[in-house]
């Protein structure tokens, strides 16, 4: 901020602050935001571990809200400097309709920066996700590519599409004038896909593997390569970005990061392996067991089952033809815009980051059993 107001505290709102991604956000500014005043925890569902903040020096505030509903958004951000909107609905099983994935994601995103716009708040980051880009509908590998690299981005599942939308709104919404006369500065963070303490798709499969006896069984080639980045990291990331906006507005501002770390390019089963082989399960075959058209078979008789079960059950398991497409292409980042642009380096190494998902992996399974 300017430097007559180097000791001006911030009002920081997260939505979404209550998620995966979202808590990490919450602690992360907590611990490194010195100049913290506030923080607005923002989401539909507000978890119980939120309470243990509010005894901290910074005013920890939390607001059961609902992204789609604007006026909602518009009371939570007034007054805040800052927004870290990572609210969103992460469905690519067929859980939510492609109505409500857009409701939130698309039209969420539009009374965020709406709110911005009427009240006055200048700086907005928003996490996007490496789906915004791919893959894509026909399986094109992105092969260790940064924010230049040309890729035919085009999609047909609902959550990408919204992804994609939401990142527009942001980046156009650059250099809009809010409440006041100045103007809004945002900026996009796309993370690949992200790990560590909270993801629970690692959990399913430590699970799945536990249930099985120990065992999992390869469907991917290990040649398929996975960017992957350690949640702690894209928290730092977010936290990094929404302090130097300010100051680096004309080279941030509508600028898009993909989130990065020294995770390893790795398929991705032998990436989880790197977690669930130390909490003692094994990944069988060194290729696939069976082969590609099953596993398409078997993707598309899952959709099947749900389109023809939805009236009387949900079914929504992991394997269906759009997340069989998304684990078998490559797709992988490699880039340093985010260090040249505002001096983010990975906060966690590698080594860190996997002890930590680890322990967490390990108090998780055994608390399910
Ligand atoms: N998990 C991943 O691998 C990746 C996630 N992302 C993005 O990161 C963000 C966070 O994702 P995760 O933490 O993984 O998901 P999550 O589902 O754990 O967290 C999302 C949070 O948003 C809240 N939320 C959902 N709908 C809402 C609404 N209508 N109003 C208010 N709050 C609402 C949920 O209650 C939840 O706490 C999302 O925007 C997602 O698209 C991007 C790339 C990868
Ligand atoms: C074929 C199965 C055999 O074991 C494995 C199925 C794994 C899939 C469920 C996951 C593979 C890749 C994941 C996605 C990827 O990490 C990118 C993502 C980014 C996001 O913004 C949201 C989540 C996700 C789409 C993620 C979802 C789960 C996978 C498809």
């Amino acid at each position: 901020m300017a430097d007559s107001a180097q000791a001006q505290k911030l009002v920081y709102l997260v939505t979404g602050g209550c998620g995966f991604l979202g808590e990490h956000v919450v602690r992360m500014l907590l611990q490194r935001e010195p100049r913290l005043g506030e923080l607005r925890v923002f989401d539909r569902h507000l978890g119980p571990w939120l309470e243990e903040l509010k005894t901290g020096p910074v005013r920890v505030t939390a607001i059961q809200g609902d992204v789609t509903e604007a006026h909602e958004v518009a009371a939570a951000v007034a007054g805040a400097h800052v927004v870290i909107h990572t609210a969103g609905l992460v469905d690519v099983f067929g859980r939510a309709s492609p109505e409500t994935i857009h409701e939130v994601n698309v039209q969420g995103t539009r009374n965020v920066i709406q709110a911005c716009v009427q009240t006055g708040t200048r700086f907005l980051v928003y996490t996007s996700s490496m789906e915004v880009v791919g893959p894509n509908t026909k399986g094109h590998p992105f092969y260790r590519g940064n924010e230049d690299t040309l890729y035919e981005a085009v999609h047909r599942h609902p959550y990408p599409c919204s992804k994609a939308l939401a990142e527009r709104l942001v980046l156009e919404a650059n250099g809009r004038e809010v409440h006041g006369g100045l103007p809004l500065v945002t900026c996009a963070l796309r993370p690949t896909g992200i790990y560590g303490e909270g993801h629970q798709i690692m959990r399913d499969f430590y699970r799945q593997g536990l249930r099985l006896g120990g065992w999992l069984f390869r469907a991917i080639p290990a040649s398929v390569e996975h960017g992957r980045v350690y949640v702690g990291n894209v928290a730092w990331m977010h936290v990094l970005a929404a302090r130097e906006l300010e100051r680096r507005a004309a080279l941030m501002g509508g600028q898009v990061y993909f989130c990065y770390d020294g995770s390893p390019y790795k398929s991705y089963e032998d990436f989880n392996m790197e977690f669930l082989g130390p909490c003692g399960l094994q990944l069988v075959g060194a290729r696939p067991l069976l082969p590609y058209w099953l596993l398409v078979f078997l993707a598309a008789l899952n959709a099947l089952l749900q389109w023809l079960l939805r009236p009387l059950v949900l079914y929504a398991p992991l394997l269906n033809p759009y997340t069989l497409a998304v684990a078998n292409t490559t797709f992988t980042v490699s880039t340093d815009k985010a260090q040249r642009h505002f001096g983010y380096e990975p906060l966690f190494s590698w080594e860190d980051s996997r002890t930590r998902t680890i322990l967490w992996v390990q108090a998780a399974g055994s608390s399910a059993q």
